[in-house]
């Protein structure tokens, strides 16, 4: 077993990553469980692995609830959130009981909110489901639902007690999600980690196959980038953890455009945020153009969009920008943007002209 431990004071805890370790999870989870019923919360499409987490809680001695939730984007909406709150209420959930979030990120972020104002807090751990919630969302305690303004407009803070990661379950993932997670992987590489963004070129493919080994290293070393980074800025206050914020400035505006539906994933939309982020840093001749065009290559190779219209949005500068203006990076009315020097060179530039923004937005478009 690989344990990354995230160090965050009173906070801390470890993620721990092993195949098969769905079937062994009632061993770690029944000390949190204090002789209590767990609630587990998940989605429709992860049904199957709701069985085998429920089993290994009984063989553990531990009685579970399950909240079977919609799948999909639109579940992280205020709507979910007071129908979640109030099962788990319901259920009789205290304070120190910890809620099971069994799923994608859609699940982690909405269940983690909801655990962070159920009786003015309870605890939560994260047994992620899917390629972007093992190697991104489930560590780091960002929780959040969608509001129409934008995307991730409301939430807190929350942390998880314990994040256990069975890779094995990534084998029931659609192709499309488990290339949308793939974009978060890469990520990792572009923010400060050029050899990790080799490897992701030279291992991508086999990585997408399903490869066992390529699938747990790619795991084990962005959950380490993330823990490491979130240790440094939990609350994203120095800039450091705005690191992570790599193409989600744009990412996340065309995300609003496509009405945070199936027509646009997540890490759809930061594969195109990401390309974004390089293509303006290289026409403002900030990085080098054969390095923007390195990353939109890599994203193309791999199925993943490498602009706005590869994302199927269409939409003028000036209305992007104006999505923007809603991101929580902005400070005192200017917006900090994550720019790149070079692959593995991520900055954070808070002297962006937005005029130069949509000028690149709408030359893009017509491009
Ligand atoms: N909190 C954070 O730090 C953070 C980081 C990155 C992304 N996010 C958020 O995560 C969300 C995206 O997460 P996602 O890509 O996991 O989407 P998701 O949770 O919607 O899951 C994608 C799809 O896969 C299905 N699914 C999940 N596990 C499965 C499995 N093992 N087998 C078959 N189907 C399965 C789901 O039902 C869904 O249809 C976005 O809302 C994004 O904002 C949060
Ligand atoms: O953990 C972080 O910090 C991230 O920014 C990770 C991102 O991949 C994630 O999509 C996050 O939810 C975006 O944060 P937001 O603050 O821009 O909503
Ligand atoms: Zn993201």
């Amino acid at each position: 077993m690989t344990i990354v431990p995230v160090a965050l004071g009173d906070r801390s805890y470890d993620v721990m990553i092993e195949a098969g370790l769905l079937g062994r999870a009632g061993d770690h989870l029944a000390p949190l469980a204090r002789g209590r019923r767990m609630a587990i919360v998940s989605d429709e499409n992860v049904r199957p692995h709701l069985a085998t987490l429920t089993t290994s809680l009984s063989a553990a001695g531990v009685d579970s609830e399950a909240i079977v939730l919609a799948p999909g984007e639109a579940s992280k909406s205020w709507a979910t959130l007071e129908q979640l709150t109030d099962q788990l209420i319901a259920l009789g959930v205290e304070r120190g009981d910890h809620v099971v979030a069994l799923g994608g990120g859609v699940i982690g972020d909405l269940v983690g909110f909801a655990c962070s104002i159920v009786k003015r807090g309870c605890g939560f751990v994260q047994v992620p489901t899917t390629l972007l919630a093992q190697v991104d969302s489930s560590v780091g305690g960002k929780t959040a639902i969608n509001t129409r303004a934008g995307k991730n407009l409301v939430g807190s803070f929350h942390q998880p007690a314990l994040v256990l990661i069975d890779p094995e379950v990534l084998d029931t993932l659609p192709a499309r999600d488990l290339r949308a997670g793939y974009a978060e992987v890469v990520k990792y590489g572009l923010i400060d980690d050029p050899s990790f963004f080799a490897w992701c070129e030279a291992n991508a493919g086999a990585l997408l196959a399903g490869d066992p080994a390529a699938r747990e290293h790619a795991i084990a070393h962005s959950v380490a980038a993330k823990a490491r980074i979130v240790a440094a800025d939990e609350r994203e206050t120095t800039g450091t953890r705005a690191l992570l914020n790599l193409g989600h400035t744009f990412g996340h505006a065309l995300e609003v455009e496509a009405g945070f539906s199936d027509r646009l994933l997540h890490g759809e939309g930061v594969a195109a945020g990401m390309a974004l982020a390089f293509g303006f840093s290289a026409a403002q001749g900030i990085a080098p153009a054969e390095d923007a065009e390195r990353v939109k290559a890599h994203l193309r190779a791999v199925g993943l969009p490498d602009s706005a219209a590869a994302a199927g949005i269409d939409a003028d500068g000036q209305a992007l920008v104006a999505h923007m203006l809603h991101d929580k990076k902005m400070d005192a009315g200017t917006l900090p943007f994550l720019l790149a020097r070079g692959i593995g060179q991520t900055y954070l530039d808070r002297s962006v002209d937005l005029t130069a923004v949509e000028a690149f937005l709408d030359a893009e478009r017509r491009s």
